[in-house]
Formats: C-alpha cells, sequence, structure tokens
C-alpha cells in the first residue's frame, strides 16, 4: 500500500487550520495527503497514517476532537497516528512543557488506541499568522513521516 496521510482537525479561529496547510505543503509529492476538519471525517479507510490536531482552548483540547477520538476508536486502531496540540503557553518554553504534556496532550493521548508515532506542542497565536513556526512545523511533520515510513527500526 503507497503511504497514504489523513490530517484530521479542528479549529475556532484559524491558526490550526494554516498550520495543518503548513503541513500539506511539505507532505506534497511525497506522500499522498488529504485533510479533513473533524466534522468533515466519514472514514479514514485507505489511511495509513492519521495526524491529529486541536487548538487548546481553557486548558483543554476541542470536545470535537476528543469525539472524533471516541467515534473512530475502531477505525484508528490499526493504523499509526501523530497529534499534536496548538496553543499558547508553548511560549513559556521548557518551564510549560510537562504541564502541556499533561493537561493538553493528555486527554487526546489517553483516547488514542494505537501506538503515536509523535505528539507534538505547536505555538498558536491569536491574531495575525506566526509564519515564524511555519519551518519547525514543516520540519515536525518530515520527522512524523521519517518516523512512519522511513524508518528501519535501528534508530536512524
Ligand atoms: C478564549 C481563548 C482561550 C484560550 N485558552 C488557552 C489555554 O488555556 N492555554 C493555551 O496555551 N492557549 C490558550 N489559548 C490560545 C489558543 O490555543 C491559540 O490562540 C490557538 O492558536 C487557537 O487555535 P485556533 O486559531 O485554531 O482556534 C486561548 C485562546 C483564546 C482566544
Amino acid at each position: 500500500m503507497s503511504n497514504r496521510i489523513c490530517i484530521v482537525y479542528d479549529t475556532k479561529r484559524g491558526s490550526t487550520e494554516m498550520i495543518v496547510k503548513w503541513m500539506e505543503e511539505a507532505i506534497k509529492g511525497k506522500a499522498e495527503v488529504k485533510v479533513m476538519r473533524v466534522s468533515e471525517v466519514d472514514s479514514l479507510r485507505g489511511c495509513n497514517l492519521v495526524v491529529i490536531g486541536s487548538p487548546i482552548y481553557y486548558e483543554r483540547p476541542l470536545k470535537s476532537v476528543l469525539k472524533f477520538l471516541e467515534e473512530h476508536r475502531d477505525e484508528l486502531r490499526d493504523k499509526k497516528v501523530a497529534v499534536f496540540v496548538v496553543c499558547l503557553a508553548e511560549l513559556f518554553g521548557h518551564f510549560t512543557k510537562g504541564y502541556i504534556e499533561k493537561y493538553y496532550l493528555g486527554p487526546i493521548l489517553k483516547k488514542v488506541p494505537a501506538k503515536v508515532v509523535k505528539a507534538g506542542i505547536m505555538r498558536g497565536w491569536l491574531a495575525k499568522p506566526d509564519f515564524n513556526q511555519k519551518e519547525n512545523i514543516q520540519k515536525w511533520i518530515n520527522d512524523v513521516l521519517s518516523a512512519s515510513f522511513y524508518s528501519n527500526g535501528v534508530g536512524c
């Protein structure tokens, strides 16, 4: 089967959507990619890697993303999964890393029934897009691809 990636996300104010577009741009030409908002997902058939992202509002990922994970639990079981959150707490660097892992990524990770290839913390924004994040985000998704498809199992 060729590598087919589904990126599933939700957003309230558009930054997660822009982040996902940057990911899509980085993947194109390397693998097949389909981008869907959680409300648009009918089936994940044909995807061997699912990347799931949520912004953080009031210390939590969006309910719509958690609901998506519950509703697609059976389908996700035999897929590779990567997850990411978009938030502003990341601005405080390593001081908040543990907090973000526990309270922002934690609720998502708990609902993933498969092995998680990679979990990412992306810096979002409130008004103007932060284009400085693009390079990091594209590197992250390339690392996800490497870990999912090109790893030879000996740490390369
Ligand atoms: C009302 C509101 C509440 C927020 N709560 C949090 C929060 O608890 N922790 C955090 O790190 N960021 C918080 N943020 C920042 C958002 O996670 C950030 O702006 C993100 O980029 C929004 O994603 P979206 O544009 O895809 O909706 C909040 C933003 C707003 C407007």
